[in-house]
């Protein structure tokens, strides 16, 4: 047997004892698990039996429900170890199949005999809890793993820095307990397992990447010290998937300090959540908090008010001809999104501290109760040294005062007394049982008759009141609308002394036609949530302990100011590509932080490695932009990207039809037409799907199978399919510079293979890169 072999039998025969010890184990859990819900489901049925109710004196009261509680303590903790061990039980049986990835042979400084260190998702002991036969991932021993190649190496540990000498780096593949593949790094080239990996077809989750982590994505995994981490990665460059694995790290770091509770992570579209929903699972962790930012100021946004959601600002740039009002809408998104506006709303709260807050009236049943004018002077008697949000608490308090007083008088109104007929017979129960607990304390008797009408009546007008009262506690007297509104007006620039540009007129105009009937643009709505938590003061989340923003440089940087203020004490990991932005604000900016965001504690990382995509692929997108110089494909071979240039419509779609048959008789799984737009996206849609089994893919989509998909560029952010077809790369479609970073994101989704379709006019973005694709003629 030669050594190769040996090896091979060596590390099978481990992976052997390793399952035994796994079965084991299972089996032994297995049983605690069935002995734990047994012990459950004696507690749930005998709880009462083993509870002393008795309510007839305080003290009985007390005890029993002292009692009651802790027979509830005793029932969630073995619910609590049950889903403990389930959980436990579930990673072992992944592990089971492939138990680790990876070994280190690691001599410790000073040590005479080196350890070998096995890597897995998670770490196990051997029977006598002695010997870690699987090393976590993320343990401190395993970083040198993906920091060094066989030779010098060292590690950090809480006690300090552990030196030493690799002598073996190996990587295994390992399925349903049998070793696959297994490379020696040192003498092979080392990148097999990666290039086997990246091989595979796309998927509809995104897969975890722990076999494979890479030096510099480690960085960013193991990150600890800075307050904010700044990841500025190529397309492709696994930005995504470290972030993901740093959540799975910072939760096995600080195991029982911090949850998954704890982690917020802002995603570019649903669709993108549901596509990384499953990483953190199968790595035995729970997933974190997650929510696009929209649904973030959707929850701060009264159901009144027409909020324009994201997508429909990025149709209507996309779609849009350059008139006049598109050019100043323009204007505006890209002033509202700075903080010279930030600047301005700040001044515009100073003013509205002396003067200009405006208020709703209070009514019930039609009927005035409190006069905005009212509100206001009163607001404005309290003391200016008060801060707004303090000044707000005590109107809000005065407001709930005399709104009780208002009630108690309407209860004498006659038509409480009319509409008193008309309650349900509940109500006349309900009333009744009141009446009988209220005797049980209160001996005096009184007339049974008009006790029972006081009764109802409070019945009726609390109906009446309570949505006031709920409005109230919700500040939804201050008239949001109209002060922010307020803001655009010539009036508010003089009397505020705001420092506004050239722009200015313009922007009042057209912001005022939309909030005058309650419509706010996507560029408005930060800014209004900014001006209503200052009015509201609204408090940081303070459990928020880690955010991470995915795609960072679609958001502006008064977005970026207003989510370091939600979340003052949180560490940030901000993820994104400049050349991905696709958002007005975004596509002439230069870096995905404004400069001026957060002088504190901050570390960039920058990934310049691209792994999506096969060479061919990479290369021809690189090529599409015009600094693209630093970023290095992944060496993985393909076929070159092709531009099909056709007749017309109806060419385009026998191209498709073909192309798209023709991939799948390839293998290929999940195949994207991109197109630019929604718009696009539709027409695509109904044009082919008689000849093609598709499916549309549109801004409320939560998930996505295999398959053929229709796809609006903007939607296919974070995504990747095996195959990309650009639906119409003429200039008909991108022509202006402003859009080069849209086709750059569409075209990088591609893993496997890239084709683009195109009438004569070829697209102007594509003027520099004709020689990285294979170009055909339909045209004769
Ligand atoms: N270290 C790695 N090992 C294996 N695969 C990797 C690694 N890093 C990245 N990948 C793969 O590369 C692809 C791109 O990764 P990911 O989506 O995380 O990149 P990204 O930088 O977020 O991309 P984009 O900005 O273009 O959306 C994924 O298929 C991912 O699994």
């Amino acid at each position: 047997m030669g050594k190769e072999q040996m090896d091979k039998h060596f590390e099978q025969n481990r992976v052997d004892s390793v399952v035994k010890e796994i079965n084991q184990k299972v089996n032994h859990l297995s049983q605690q698990v069935q002995k734990i819900s047994s012990d459950a489901l004696e507690i749930r049925k005998t709880f009462w039996n083993d509870v002393t109710v008795n309510v007839d004196e305080p003290d009985d009261m007390i005890e029993t429900y002292f009692s009651i509680k802790q027979q509830a303590q005793l029932l969630s903790e073995r619910e609590r170890s049950q889903s403990h061990l389930g959980k436990e039980l579930k990673t072992l049986g992944r592990l089971k199949y492939s138990p680790y990835f990876g070994r280190v042979d690691f001599k410790e400084d000073g040590e005479q005999k080196s350890e070998s260190i096995y890597l897995g998702i998670t770490s196990l002991m051997d029977q006598n809890e002695e010997n870690f036969l699987i090393y976590d991932w993320r343990a401190p021993i395993s970083s040198i793993y993906y920091d060094y190649s066989p030779g010098k190496a060292e590690y950090n540990t809480l006690e300090g820095n552990i030196k030493g000498e690799m002598e073996l780096k190996r990587q295994f593949i390992i399925r349903n307990s049998k070793i696959e593949g297994m490379f020696d790094t040192g003498i092979t080239i080392g990148d097999e397992i990666l290039q086997e990996v990246l091989g595979n077809n796309a998927n509809t989750q995104m897969k975890s990447i722990v076999a494979t982590i890479q030096k510099e994505q480690n960085q960013i995994i193991r990150n600890e010290k800075s307050k904010v981490l700044l990841v500025q990665g190529v397309a492709g460059s696994g930005k995504t998937s470290a972030a993901l694995q740093r959540v799975a790290y910072l939760l096995y770091r600080y195991r029982g300090i911090l949850t998954s509770q704890n982690i917020m992570l802002f995603s570019p579209n649903p669709l993108f959540n549901s596509y990384v929903a499953t990483v953190l699972p199968e790595l035995g962790e729970e997933n974190m908090q997650q929510a696009t930012f929209l649904e973030y100021l959707t929850s701060r946004i009264e159901k009144s008010i027409h909020l324009e959601d994201a997508f429909m600002q990025v149709e209507y740039i996309l779609n849009g001809e350059e008139t006049e009002e598109y050019v100043t809408r323009i204007k505006s998104i890209s002033f509202k999104s700075n903080l010279q506006f930030k600047e301005i709303m700040d001044q515009y709260l100073k003013y509205l501290s002396n003067e200009g807050l405006l208020f709703k009236d209070i009514m019930v049943k039609n009927k005035l109760l409190i006069s905005a004018e009212q509100i206001k002077d009163k607001f404005y008697t309290y003391d200016k040294s008060y801060s707004i949000p303090n000044r707000m608490a005590l109107l809000q308090e005065w407001l709930l005062k005399e709104i009780r007083k208002f009630k108690k008088r309407e209860r004498e109104q006659d038509w409480v007394k009319e509409e008193i007929q008309f309650l349900e017979k509940e109500d006349y129960l309900d009333a009744f049982k009141k009446l009988q607990k209220d005797k049980k304390f209160n001996e005096d008797t009184f007339d049974d008759q008009e006790r029972e009408e006081k009764v109802l009546s409070e019945v009726l007008v609390s109906r009446y009141f309570k949505p006031i009262i709920r409005q109230v506690k919700k500040f939804r007297f201050i008239d949001y609308i109209h002060i922010y509104n307020q803001l655009f007006t010539q009036e508010t620039v003089e009397k505020a002394a705001l420092l506004v540009n050239d722009d200015w007129k313009d922007i009042c105009r057209i912001s005022q036609v939309k909030l005058s009937s309650s419509e706010l643009t996507y560029e408005d709505a930060t800014p209004f949530v900014y001006l209503k938590d200052h009015i509201e003061g609204r408090k940081g989340s303070s459990s928020v302990k880690h955010v991470f923003i995915d795609e960072a440089q679609d958001y502006s940087p008064l977005q970026f100011a207003y989510i370091r203020e939600l979340f003052p004490y949180s560490k940030m990991t901000l993820l994104g590509d400049i050349n991905q932005g696709i958002f007005a604000h975004s596509s002439e900016a230069t870096s995905i932080l404004p400069l001026n965001f957060i002088e504190e504690d901050k570390e960039s990382i920058i990934l310049t490695r691209s792994y999506r995509s096969t060479r061919p692929i990479g290369e021809f997108t690189k090529s599409l932009l015009k600094d693209g110089s630093l970023i290095e494909p992944f060496n993985r071979e393909g076929n070159k990207p092709t531009l099909t240039i056709v007749k017309d419509q109806d060419d385009l779609h026998t191209s498709l039809v073909r192309k798209v048959n023709n991939l799948k008789e390839q293998g290929h799984k999940t195949i994207a037409i991109i197109c630019k737009t929604a718009k696009e996206s539709q027409e695509a849609f109904h044009s082919l799907k008689d000849e093609l089994p598709l499916k549309l893919i549109e801004k409320g989509t939560i998930s996505f199978e295999q398959g053929v998909l229709v796809i609006p560029s903007y939607l296919a952010k974070g995504i990747e399919f095996d195959a990309v077809l650009i639906y119409d790369a003429s200039s008909k479609s991108y022509h202006r510079e402003s859009e080069r970073r849209l086709f750059y994101t569409a075209c990088t989704r591609a893993m496997h293979e890239l084709h683009l379709y195109t009438t004569e006019e070829i697209s102007p973005l594509l003027s520099d890169s004709k020689d990285y694709l294979e170009i055909s003629s339909k045209v004769l």
